[in-house]
């Protein structure tokens, strides 16, 4: 079961990964961008977000899916594999980023993907207060830096392209404590 975390920066992916790591020592916990050697080199590059050609970012961040699904995903597809971001972060920055549609964005990644989507999203949505304060805590990335308002509009183009995708999702409110969210995931997934 190849499940994606997906949300924006702060909505608390990772903090709900670890909950299930720590309760599922046989999943596969993974990332994007990341989680292959080339993925970390690639990662450290897109991460300092001072790449000119907004196309050539983009086709890194594909670069990469490619090489994670080969390396990771298609080998553990029939395991509890769970990936911190993924193709709708893809979607969702690129079309704030500008000039792809969402219809190109989808070709591309089921390209990388070798048509190949995952079998459910957990999707966290945040709102503006929750966000400003959680970056507040923390230093910024690259990406980050580009501010609050791009942010949410990242968040505004994953909504968008959920409804679209077609693949089962669970939609959660990134503002209830850490306890219920983790129980509605387990709950959802069946894990
Ligand atoms: N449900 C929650 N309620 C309050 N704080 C949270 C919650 N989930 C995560 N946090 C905190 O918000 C920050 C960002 O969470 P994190 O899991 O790292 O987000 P992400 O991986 O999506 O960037 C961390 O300081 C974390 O402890
Ligand atoms: C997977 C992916 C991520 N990104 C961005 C989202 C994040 O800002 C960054 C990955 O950073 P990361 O540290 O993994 O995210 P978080 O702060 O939520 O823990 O890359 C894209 O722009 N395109 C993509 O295809």
């Amino acid at each position: 079961m190849y499940v994606l975390f997906e949300g924006i920066d702060t909505c608390g992916k990772s903090t709900q990964i670890r909950l299930i790591a720590a309760e599922h020592p046989e999943a596969i916990i993974t990332r994007e961008p990341g989680g292959t050697r080339f993925g970390e080199k690639a990662r450290e590059i897109l991460l300092e977000a001072k790449l000119q050609s907004k196309r050539a970012e983009l086709l890194l961040f594909l670069a990469d899916r490619a090489e994670h699904y080969e390396e990771i995903v298609r080998p553990n597809r029939d395991k509890l594999l769970i990936s911190d971001r993924g193709f709708l972060s893809g979607i969702g920055y690129a079309l704030a980023n500008g000039g792809v549609s969402l219809e190109e964005l989808i070709a591309l990644n089921h390209f990388a993907l070798q048509g190949d989507w995952p079998d459910h999203i957990i999707f966290f949505e945040t709102d503006e207060a929750t966000l400003r304060r959680r970056l507040g805590e923390k230093s910024a990335d690259g990406i980050e830096e580009r501010g609050i308002d791009y942010l949410l509009t990242v968040q505004e183009k994953m909504k968008e392209a959920l409804p679209k995708l077609a693949i089962p999702t669970l939609i959660l409110d990134a503002r209830e404590s850490v306890e219920t969210i983790h129980q509605k995931i387990v709950t959802y997934l069946g894990i």
